[in-house]
């Protein structure tokens, strides 16, 4: 019998985010390792058959571009760093889509950047796209958009990148795997007493003082970006856990929940993390109006809005603004993210999908607010 995690959260998720870092995908440098690659392609195909929804966060551009440019040593220039991850991406792009479709599953690339996922309307577009690739069973491949990020918003590690994924799309886990067990309390390459750490809540500041930097000179952030990406995660509802990316069936085996790697779980829910989010982060921009009918799906059927019950539109807003759901008597039923601005908002009220086409020249989501960005107000 495997030793099992105590918490379920693994053997639970639904939707998972895995992130394999350079270390692991270039074989410590040494151009794309296939076989790998074709190892962790075959055990998401067994999660998609058991229910799963995955998205892959995979580094290995830079590392691959060097090889492919003929460069021994990692360049300092932030330039030529680019301009290798520009010539890796296609070997890594073209990589999985091999082993993917060796296995039946269709793939998509995309390459994003921090400031992408700051700015409301880009978040909005990359979590549509992101979430209509999972309706189609395809898995995503992403990785940073290294050309046109800078010192400032580069993330410079991937780990940070997995976190915001799993924060956009509201993964329920992300799998970090890497070159080491998980966590230990000191770098296990430099202090040979160091101790497992099998499960801890991620956020414990106790955490942060037992990571070091990168052991490799491929890898980049070391274990102290994995921790701080599981806070991260954490903050939409979502458990990490690390985990050696050569453990025979890692990623089937952690979501049965054989306690391989360190599991640090969330201390909150998804859906509290959301509430709190919207509380704590997002500015009201405006309001609109809904009629009997919408006010009664939205709180207590838990339904999107759809412009069909607006009746009115309130203030100026863009695409990805927060704006409170408010009935006929001026009572606040919730606040969400706005999928249209006001100004098209205003054209859509009392309309139904079918017409979205006609009234704005695009055929876009048939919802104002989507259940998923709409919280109710207490
Ligand atoms: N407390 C720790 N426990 C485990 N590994 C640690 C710790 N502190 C630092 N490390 C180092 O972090 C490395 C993993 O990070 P990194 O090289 O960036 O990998 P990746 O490319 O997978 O992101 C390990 O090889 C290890 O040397
Ligand atoms: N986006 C870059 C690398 C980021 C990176 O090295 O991340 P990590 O694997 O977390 O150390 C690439 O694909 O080479």
């Amino acid at each position: 019998m495997n030793q099992k995690f105590s918490s379920s959260v693994l053997r639970d998720a639904r939707r998972v985010v895995v992130k394999v870092g350079s270390s692991l995908v270039t074989n410590d440098g040494r151009g794309l390792d296939e076989q790998a690659i074709g190892e962790w392609c075959r055990q998401l195909a067994h999660l998609i058959r058991d229910g799963r929804e995955v998205i892959m966060v995979s580094s290995g551009a830079i590392a691959e571009g060097m090889k492919r440019l003929g460069w021994a040593t990692r360049p300092k220039a932030v330039q030529e760093l680019q301009a290798a991850a520009a010539v890796g991406q296609m070997g890594l792009a073209q990589m999985y889509e091999t082993k993917l479709r060796a296995n039946d599953l269709g793939s998509a690339q995309v390459l994003l950047t921090h400031a992408d996922l700051a700015d409301r309307e880009r978040y909005l577009n990359a979590r549509s796209t992101l979430l209509t690739l999972l309706k189609l069973g395809v898995v995503p491949v992403i990785n940073e958009n290294d050309t046109v990020v800078n010192d400032e918003i580069k993330f410079g590690d991937n780990d940070t990148l997995g976190a915001l994924v799993a924060n956009l799309v509201e993964a329920d886990a992300l799998v970090i795997l890497t070159d080491q067990k998980g966590l230990f309390t000191a770098d296990p390459r430099k202090d040979p007493a160091a101790t497992f750490v099998s499960e801890a809540k991620a956020g414990d500041p106790a955490l942060e003082l037992m990571a070091g930097g990168a052991g490799s000179s491929i890898g980049r952030g070391g274990m102290l970006t994995k921790i701080l990406a599981a806070k991260r995660a954490a903050g939409s509802g979502a458990s990490t856990v690390i985990a050696w990316g050569r453990e025979p069936d890692a990623l089937i085996r952690l979501t049965q929940g054989d306690a391989i790697g360190t599991l640090l779980i969330a201390q909150t829910q998804k859906n509290q993390a959301r509430k709190q989010w919207m509380a704590d982060h997002l500015q009201m921009r405006g309001a609109v109006v809904v009629d009997a009918g919408a006010a009664a799906k939205v709180r207590d059927e838990g339904k999107s809005l759809l412009p069909i019950g607006m009746l009115q539109v309130e203030g100026e807003f863009s695409r990805g603004d927060v704006i409170a759901v408010r009935d006929e008597t001026g009572l606040e039923v919730a606040r969400g993210l706005a999928n249209y601005a006001s100004a098209e908002a205003r054209l859509l009220c009392r309309k139904p999908s079918a017409e979205f086409e006609r009234l704005l020249g695009y055929a876009a989501e048939p919802e104002m607010v989507h259940r998923d960005n709409l919280v109710l107000t207490r």
